[in-house]
């Protein structure tokens, strides 16, 4: 190693993420050296609080709870932004960039919100900016959408993006347990946002959609434009009733552009996908992210979507290519500094009203249990302009009311709104009407 290249790296926040990389990088050091053909010296990483008691040793000369000693100090050559949120995250980023350094982050919430701004700053700087840990965790799936899949326009991304909302509903499904009483294990795992509510309420997951529509479309969608529902609403029951009808239930993202009249489609929601599937079987923590390309088909990839290894695997994956960077080697194939090629293929494409979305639909119902009750139910979906599929009733002989579960042949958004509008006004129906939309995977 004598007379190799000394590389610099700074942490911000030294929570699960910035403590897996330190460790990683220090574990694997020697091996990683070898493969960059540079040292790599962790210079320090910053804290919010210099007492705290961390899983990772580390001498207190290497900590500071100044932020801007790591993006000021000259010495640095990366930067690795593991803070999250939005304000502080932006502040230092772009502080970081225009000092010339590398960045590499794993803040999905950050590039969704100020990507644009951040990918410019970058760009006039003349320096890169990584973010492989944003979306799906230690999958390979930037890399893949700008490298390997490069020859490719793709008319449809869809898949699991959130670990922590993966993780619940398949221990709800295993143990027939609420997410009430899981929440707690995935926080403890390191899988749950600071802001839980970014993984119940589907957020984290529509971040993470963002990213993947801009690197395959080059348009930056707002999140208000996107139908974004999570998992919250969900109960043990939902689950086992899905279960029944030959469906698991996943948190799905789903890209969909049609080339013909250039409409996107972004949205977020749980779905019932077959059991069959491929997808129905990416369970716990593992995320899945199905890409059709119109050159390669589709193309399948599953790993681990959160946890502390996993997304070290990601963030070094980055510095890896950081350090080629610096080193003058090109950046990514298509990098996010590329401008002219994400307008482009942005160029002419307006966003799907989400009420025109399509979608069969699983309907919900709780009603007394008396005469005429399924007329004025079947009336109100066709009302609406919905076609029955399929229906299965459970009496509960405790209080003399019943579920009635219902599938619908494909239909839209807005025919789905207006059958819940006119269920929940039916006098026999006595608890708020629950949809949840199916999801039919294209053959592979
Ligand atoms: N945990 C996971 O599985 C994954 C997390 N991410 C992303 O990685 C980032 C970090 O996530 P985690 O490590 O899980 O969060 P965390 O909450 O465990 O760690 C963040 C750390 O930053 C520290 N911090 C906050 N403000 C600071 C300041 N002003 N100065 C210094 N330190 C400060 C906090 O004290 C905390 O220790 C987030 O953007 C998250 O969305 C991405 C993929 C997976
Ligand atoms: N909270 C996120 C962490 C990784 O992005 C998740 O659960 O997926
Ligand atoms: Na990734």
């Amino acid at each position: 190693m004598e007379g190799k290249r000394k590389i610099r790296i700074g942490i911000l926040g030294f929570g699960t993420v910035g403590q897996g990389v330190w460790k990683h990088i220090k574990e694997d050091r020697a091996a990683l050296e070898r493969r960059l053909g540079v040292k790599l010296e962790l210079v320090r990483a910053a804290v919010s609080d210099l007492s705290k008691k961390r899983g990772v040793k580390l001498a207190k000369s290497k900590l500071t709870d100044d932020p801007y000693a790591i993006v000021d100090d000259p010495k640095i050559d990366i930067v690795c932004e593991l803070i999250g949120g939005t304000k502080l995250a932006r502040k230092l980023t772009l502080r970081a960039l225009a000092n010339g350094k590398t960045v590499v982050t794993a803040n999905k919430a950050l590039i969704c919100e100020h990507g644009d701004e951040l990918f410019t700053a970058a760009r006039k700087e003349g320096v890169h900016y990584f973010f492989e840990a944003s979306v799906a965790g230690g999958i390979p799936i930037i890399k893949t959408l700008r490298e390997g899949l490069v020859a490719n326009r793709f008319p449809l991304i869809y898949g699991i993006l959130n670990g922590t909302s993966n993780y619940i509903l398949t221990r709800m499904e295993r143990e027939g347990l609420s997410f009430e009483e899981i929440v707690g294990d995935a926080r403890d795992l390191g899988y749950v946002e600071a802001d839980e509510s970014l993984d119940l309420d589907g957020w984290d997951a529509a971040h993470k959609a963002v990213i993947l529509a801009y690197l395959a479309h080059g348009k930056w969608v707002n999140l208000d434009e996107m139908l974004v529902e999570g998992i919250r609403n969900i109960t043990a029951r939902d689950v086992a009733y899905a279960s029944e009808l030959g469906y698991k239930i996943k948190l799905l993202a789903v890209i969909a552009r049609n080339f013909n009249d250039e409409t996107l489609s972004v949205r977020l929601h749980p779905a019932l996908i077959k059991k069959g599937e491929i997808m129905a079987q990416v369970d716990m923590v593992f995320n899945g992210v199905s890409l059709t390309g119109d050159v390669v088909g589709t193309t399948l990839l599953v790993g681990r979507g959160a946890g502390q290894d996993a997304t070290a695997s990601a963030v070094i994956s980055d510095i890896a290519d950081a350090v080629h960077a610096i080193q003058g080697a090109p950046g990514p194939l298509i990098s996010e500094e590329d401008e002219d090629i994400y307008r482009q293929l942005g160029e002419g494409l307006t966003l799907a009203k989400p009420k025109s979305v399509e979608s069969a639909y699983y309907f919900r119902l709780r009603v007394r249990d008396e005469k005429g009750v399924l007329a004025k139910v079947t009336k109100a979906f066709s009302d609406a302009g919905l076609s029955v599929a399929t229906m299965i009733q459970h009496e509960e002989p405790s209080d003399g009311s019943a579920v009635l579960l219902f599938t619908t042949h494909v239909s839209n958004e807005a025919a789905a709104a207006k059958a819940i509008n006119k269920l929940e006004q039916l006098d026999p129906v006595i608890e708020a009407p629950f949809l949840l939309r199916i999801f039919n995977a294209p053959e592979m």
